[in-house]
């Protein structure tokens, strides 16, 4: 197939302290988040001067991905467009099309399968589309959580963070990879309904059995990060700050963090990791380290250029793991029938 330009979608975030608030009501706009759950995440958003850094690691990894193309000699533009915030996707696809663009591929910026990793990214697409008269034909691209230049990247991350240790803690160092907790619901209808579900801790579970295994570390725990939602619902479990009271009880002399379920320094990680995660450990008389996210290493780049040249040339998709892998779709159609239903939200009627 013939593309004519690379869409990036993201999640988006605020840029000054006026839009946090405006910002978090269109993330959760009929998420059943409570408000205290917001007000307290608007406090996280403050507390960077109310400039979430994802739109500047996203235009980042644009530029990587311009200078890929380049030396590859790929003639395609790159776009870039947001779930929640400016650009909007909506008015990225109005400007594709106005620039003559007919028919583009989307990257999106999360690798994994489930509802918020993979399906709400279709219908983004499928929802920018219908706000925009003549869009371009968009094809998003599969899930890449176990993408051999994904994984050598945080596994290099991994490593590297093992050497800001004082060389005393460096050998009984715990390796803690952390991904995005979802509901356990979602968790559960995660992937093609003939499938089993849980795609998406699946994926977390083999992206950090396969980075460990290149880190050359043997034993290590997978734990969750950022639980949002009403307290009343499951969301995957243990959390993060939790289980550093298991780790500190286990005798380990520190912990080395590695946000696998992040492409970037989002503010989830820059807060939850960095600000809240720390603490705890330091509370605790535990070594804290955090392992670099991917999305800034030039490897990252290639990944996506071969992810591309996948749907132009019939690259073969190169992968390290086993679990299933889906996500490729074209205009916002699922990549199976009822894949990743979304969870049913108690008091609202289904959309
Ligand atoms: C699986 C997953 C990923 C990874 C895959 C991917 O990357 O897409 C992810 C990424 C992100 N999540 C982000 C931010 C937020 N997520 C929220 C809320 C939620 N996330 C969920 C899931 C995920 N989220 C869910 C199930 C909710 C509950 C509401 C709902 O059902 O949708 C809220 C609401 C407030 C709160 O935290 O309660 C915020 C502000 C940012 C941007 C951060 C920045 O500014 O740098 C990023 C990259
Ligand atoms: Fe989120």
């Amino acid at each position: 197939m013939t593309y004519d330009a690379l869409l990036l979608l993201s999640f988006g975030g605020p840029e000054r302290p006026a839009d946090v608030r405006p910002f978090l009501e269109n993330v959760t706009r009929g998420r059943g988040v409570p408000p205290e759950r917001l007000d307290e995440v608007v406090e996280h958003y403050l507390h960077f001067g109310g400039v979430s850094p994802i739109n500047r690691l996203n235009r980042d990894i644009i530029t990587a991905v311009e200078a890929e193309f380049a030396s590859a000699g790929t003639d395609l533009p790159v776009y870039f467009g947001n779930r929640n915030w400016h650009p909007m996707v909506e008015d990225t696809v109005a400007r594709m099309r106005d620039d003559g663009v007919r028919s583009a591929l989307v990257f999106p910026t999360s690798a994994w399968g489930g509802y918020s990793g993979c399906r709400q990214y279709h219908e983004d697409v499928a929802r920018a589309r219908a706000a925009v008269d003549g869009a371009p034909e968009l094809t998003k691209v599969r899930q890449y959580y176990d993408h051999p230049l994904l994984v050598a990247a945080v596994a290099e991350a991994i490593v590297a963070a093992r050497q800001q240790l004082p060389e005393a803690q460096r050998a009984d160092a715990r390796l803690v990879f952390t991904a995005h907790s979802v509901p356990v619901a979602a968790d559960a209808s995660a992937g093609p309904p003939s499938g089993g579900g849980r795609l998406y801790s699946r994926q977390v579970a083999e992206a950090a059995r396969l980075s460990a295994a290149a880190a050359g570390v043997d034993e290590y725990d997978v734990v969750w990060q950022s639980r949002s939602g009403p307290p009343q619902v499951p969301w995957l479990e243990p959390d993060i700050c939790d289980h550093l009271d298991a780790v500190a009880a286990s005798g380990a002399t520190a912990v080395i963090v590695c946000p696998v379920g992040f492409v970037s320094d989002h503010l989830e990680v820059i807060w939850d990791l960095d600000t809240e995660a720390r603490d705890r450990s330091a509370e605790l008389g535990l070594g804290f380290v955090r392992a670099g996210t991917p999305g800034t290493d030039r490897r990252f780049a290639r990944l996506i250029a071969e992810l591309v040249a996948e749907q132009t040339e019939g690259a073969p998709a190169r992968r390290l793991g086993v679990e299933p892998l889906y996500g490729v779709g074209t205009n916002g159609a699922l990549c199976a029938i009822d894949c990743c239903a979304p969870p049913r939200r108690p008091g609202r009627p289904p959309r």
